[in-house]
């Protein structure tokens, strides 16, 4: 569905070069769910006004359902829909007459207009708010009207940027409620960019993390932590004299990376807690290291982001990429 190649998109700044997106390959497949996940100035943006025809490459190839970027956005345009950042709708006309003109821009016939505003309605639960202008309507439901605005023309594959951004918790699980039931109940393709990696972490079944306009890890969410960050072990003891000991009995430990410590606590990432921790504790015991508490908790995708990183991702942006 998506095959890019070599993607790069430059921009110039006061004769500053910013390298925004570098290089990227991606295969998307029918049906995938994918997430984007990187912090703010990643590249997140730029990536997808590429594939959606809204920014020309610097270099590279892309073919978005079936149809080349560069030589046919036309063919790009009618497969896919995309729910930018902003509000598509207007404010000043009622959210079905809206749909309307929208499926008119398309060239569908009025009668057959109407038919798919009723039905991109229905699909996003939208029909009580038909007859409210879009400003009257909360965050979350303007965002619902957004994804209605992008399904008239029946898109194969459609586009994100940042969906929930900005809505409250329970804004943000209804819209990812109507997402996903896009993808269940009319096979659609997704992908969407999101900042929040607890999100890409629960609802995306792939989840590619770029950082300086670089994808950095592909994978599902359980794989990437299971292989890239592990699980983490805590522990914590009396004497704040013996905490060098224990870390470095956790040293010895050979799976065990990332031994940190403070005051009185030791902290480790292993492959798996559940066969370290009982093992970690058995050797301090020997050494006559009284452990007070001991915990191990599964890494998440920020742990994977700062363990490829280097930085937290809710550190967001660095500036040295400018
Ligand atoms: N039109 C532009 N002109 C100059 N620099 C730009 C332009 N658009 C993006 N950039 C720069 O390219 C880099 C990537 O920006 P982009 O908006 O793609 O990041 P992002 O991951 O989408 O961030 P956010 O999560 O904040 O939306 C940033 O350093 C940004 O300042």
């Amino acid at each position: 569905m998506i095959h890019a190649e070599g993607l790069t998109r430059q921009f110039r700044v006061k004769k500053t070069t910013v390298e925004a997106v570098r290089g990227i390959d991606l295969h998307i497949e029918a049906g995938e769910l994918v997430a984007l996940l990187g912090p703010n100035g990643a590249g997140k943006s730029t990536l997808l006004r590429m594939l959606t025809t809204l920014l020309p490459p610097t270099s590279g190839r892309v073919s978005v359902a079936g149809h080349d970027v560069l030589t046919d956005p036309a063919g790009v345009r009618t497969a896919i829909g995309y729910v930018g950042q902003k509000n598509s709708a207007g404010e000043n006309f009622l959210v079905r007459d809206e749909l309307v003109t929208q499926a008119r821009t398309y060239g569908l016939p009025k009668a057959q207009a109407r038919q798919r505003a009723d039905e991109a309605l229905r699909l996003l639960d939208l029909q009580p708010l038909a007859a409210r202008k879009p400003a009257t309507l909360s965050g979350g439901q303007r965002r619902r009207v957004d994804v209605a605005m992008c399904l008239l023309h029946r898109p194969r594959l459609l586009f994100l940027d940042e969906p929930s951004t900005g809505l409250d918790p329970q804004s943000r699980a209804n819209l990812w409620e109507h997402i996903l039931r896009l993808r269940e109940q009319h096979g659609m393709t997704l992908f969407l960019t999101t900042h929040y990696f607890e999100e890409a972490d629960r609802m995306a079944e792939r989840v590619l993390i770029i950082d300086r306009g670089r994808i950095i890890a592909d994978g599902t969410a359980e794989g990437l932590k299971r292989e890239l960050a592990g699980d983490q072990v805590v522990i914590s003891v009396v004497d704040p004299a013996e905490v060098a000991t224990a870390a470095a009995i956790a040293e010895r430990i050979p799976e065990a990376v990332a031994v940190e410590t403070d005051a009185t606590t030791v902290r480790l990432r292993v492959p798996r807690a559940n066969t370290v921790l009982p093992e970690y504790l058995r050797a301090l015991d020997t050494a006559g290291i009284k452990a007070i508490t001991a915990e191990s908790r599964q890494s998440t995708l920020d742990d994977v982001f700062l363990a490829l990183a280097g930085h937290s991702l809710r550190e967001g942006h660095n500036a040295d990429q400018l």
